[in-house]
């Protein structure tokens, strides 16, 4: 089963901004990246997925419980963008008041607090008051809320925004972690770099709009490149489904070269072909696209696209 899945799910603000005819499938066991630039409607989805907003039009599941159901919120985790705990509260009390929301059994409560402090790297600090926290502790303890009850879906909405390298790297682990115990997490994120190297699945969305989805890596590959050392000093030894190359580097003896080819799998082709033609290979090295140049290339194409029908 589905843990997300929606079917052209729309909601428009008096038929404007929002998010528009979003159809996407998520299994379990995985970080899923939802990616777009501020106003590409991120937090839109999220809270219609939450049920805190109704939608326009479409439908959607969590965990095949209707959105919006108490049934479909009851297995999930949520960090807003922009939260505010009472500050007079102690990090704890308000992980007590949270533990009482859930509903978790009064003899679990101390040690699942305990557990969620430290996974959100508190402990020690968790008596302090929130009215004393800096906004990198403040984040911690809402990331501690939204795991509390030990949820099987968890929505970050921008969860690292706040966070020094130390803190983002921590939220990482976490992630990852939270991963490997079989939990979903969707992650909203405009800061491209930061899910480059967490998440397996990812759609990218522009004013409101599902531009692609899939595996992470396939949707990299966008421009496959390779740098490949040979031996030897002159010529091109290439062969035709190359798409382009250019000399990066001369050393002694030796040529680098970087490689245009029209997908990741012609890599093993290339060497293949080195090989049938007795030439010494002694680097190769796939150069990985970044996430900015991902995300530009499929936003260009799909402009393409549009321009295409309207004529
Ligand atoms: N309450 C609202 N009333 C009217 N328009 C809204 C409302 N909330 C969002 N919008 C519009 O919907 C679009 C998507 O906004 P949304 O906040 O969902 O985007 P986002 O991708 O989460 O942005 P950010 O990265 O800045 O948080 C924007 O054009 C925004 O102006």
């Amino acid at each position: 089963m589905n843990v997300i899945q929606t079917n052209s799910l729309t909601k428009t603000y008096d038929g404007k901004g929002g998010i528009s005819d979003v159809t996407l499938s998520i299994g379990e066991g995985i970080v899923y990246g939802f990616l777009g630039p501020n106003g590409s409607g991120k937090s839109t989805f999220v809270r219609t997925l939450l049920g805190l907003l109704q939608p326009t039009s479409g439908e959607g599941f969590i965990l095949g419980e209707p959105i919006g159901t108490t049934k479909s919120r009851e297995q999930v985790g949520y960090l807003p963008e922009l939260f505010r705990y009472p500050d007079w509260l102690t990090g704890k009390q308000l992980l007590d008041s949270h533990a009482e929301l859930c509903k978790i059994p009064v003899r679990q409560r101390n040690k699942r607090i305990e557990e969620v402090i430290e996974l959100v790297g508190m402990t020690g600090k968790e008596r302090g008051r929130i009215s004393g926290f800096s906004k990198g502790m403040s984040q911690r303890i809402g990331l501690a809320c939204a795991i509390l009850n030990d949820p099987k879906v968890i929505f970050l909405d921008e969860p690292t925004s706040a966070l020094d390298p130390i803190g983002r790297k921590d939220v990482r682990n976490l992630m990852g972690y939270l991963r490997d115990q079989g939990k979903t997490v969707f992650l909203n994120s405009h800061l491209l770099h930061e899910v480059e190297s967490l998440c397996d699945q990812v759609s990218i969305i522009h004013e409101g709009e599902m531009i692609v989805q899939g595996p992470w890596r396939e949707l990299m590959m966008t421009e496959a490149q390779v740098e490949v050392v040979t031996a030897g000093s002159i010529g091109a030894p290439f062969p035709s489904f190359v798409t382009s190359y250019h000399t990066v580097k001369a050393e002694e003896g030796r040529m680098r070269w970087l490689i245009q080819l029209e997908s990741e799998s012609d890599i093993p082709k290339i060497l293949h072909y080195l090989s049938s033609q007795k030439i010494d290979v002694f680097e190769v090295k796939p150069i990985i696209p970044h996430l900015e140049d991902v995300f530009m290339h499929w936003v260009n194409q799909k402009k393409e696209s549009a321009y295409v029908d309207n004529r």
